[in-house]
């Protein structure tokens, strides 16, 4: 059986106790969408258990949007993927952007946190993508490239492997890679990872242009940010995924 698309919302630094009701009326909308469609919501991790105890008995996946590639130990401020579980997550993503670019973080610690992740039994939405800068010098291919090889160890499956496509240049800009340029990147994206491995774009991600996003070949969901955080803008991108 192939896995159902799946819209993933990354709230980042954003979020704090008033704002459940926001993921009830999205987990309202994913119960709407129906197996079709998997929804997670990767919330501040001080938001995680609430969250997910706010959505028991839906069929919103609750998420991090990081863990130490440690299940324990002396890291101040950290969070390893085991209490990840304990607070109710199914999922993780690791190697964001902002983490590369905020914490230093490169393709040799990603894929230490991704086979963390797996081994807690949390599926791991790995993210890659190019700066402007190596767009413009056309490199993006072998950036993608050289990024899937050092931070996606050996066994990942569909079952505990997402890729997520975010172009840098794309996040939080309101700009987006044209669709060529997107299928393009997935295609080469698909050729490097196991078949069946569902993979994602990210980068301003909007209710005016996810039907297009789509549509494209090679995309199986999006990983949004802005547009995830009130349930008015992710509805409508859940119910283009749905019937796209
Ligand atoms: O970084 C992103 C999701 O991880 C994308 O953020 P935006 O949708 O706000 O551009």
């Amino acid at each position: 059986m192939t896995a159902p698309k799946l819209v993933a919302g990354n709230w980042k630094m954003n979020g704090r106790m008033v704002h459940l009701e926001e993921a009830l009326g999205i987990a309202t909308a994913s119960a709407a969408a129906g197996d079709e469609v998997d929804v997670l919501l990767c919330p501040p991790a001080t938001l995680l258990a609430p969250m997910a105890s706010a959505l028991t008995g839906s069929n919103t996946f609750v998420g991090g949007q990081d863990c130490h590639a440690n299940q324990s130990g002396a890291h101040t401020g950290e969070v390893s993927a085991a209490m990840l579980v304990d607070a109710g997550a199914s999922h993780v993503i690791l190697g964001h952007s902002e983490r590369r670019r905020d914490h230093h973080e490169g393709s040799a610690d990603i894929a230490a946190k991704v086979q963390a992740a797996w081994s807690e039994g949390l599926v791991a939405i790995l993210c890659i993508g190019e700066t402007e800068a190596e767009r413009d010098a056309g490199s993006t291919l072998t950036v993608l490239a050289e990024q899937l090889s050092a931070s996606l160890p050996e066994g990942a499956t569909p079952e505990n492997t997402v890729i997520a496509y975010e172009p840098v240049w794309a996040i939080g800009t309101g700009r987006t890679p044209s669709v060529a340029q997107i299928t393009e990147a997935h295609a080469a994206i698909r050729a490097h990872v196991p078949a069946g491995i569902r993979l994602l774009y990210g980068g301003s991600v909007t209710p005016q242009n996810a039907a297009a996003i789509f549509a494209t070949d090679n995309v199986d969901g999006a990983l949004v940010g802005g547009a995830s955080l009130k349930a008015e803008d992710f509805t409508p991108i859940i119910d283009a995924l749905k019937n796209a």
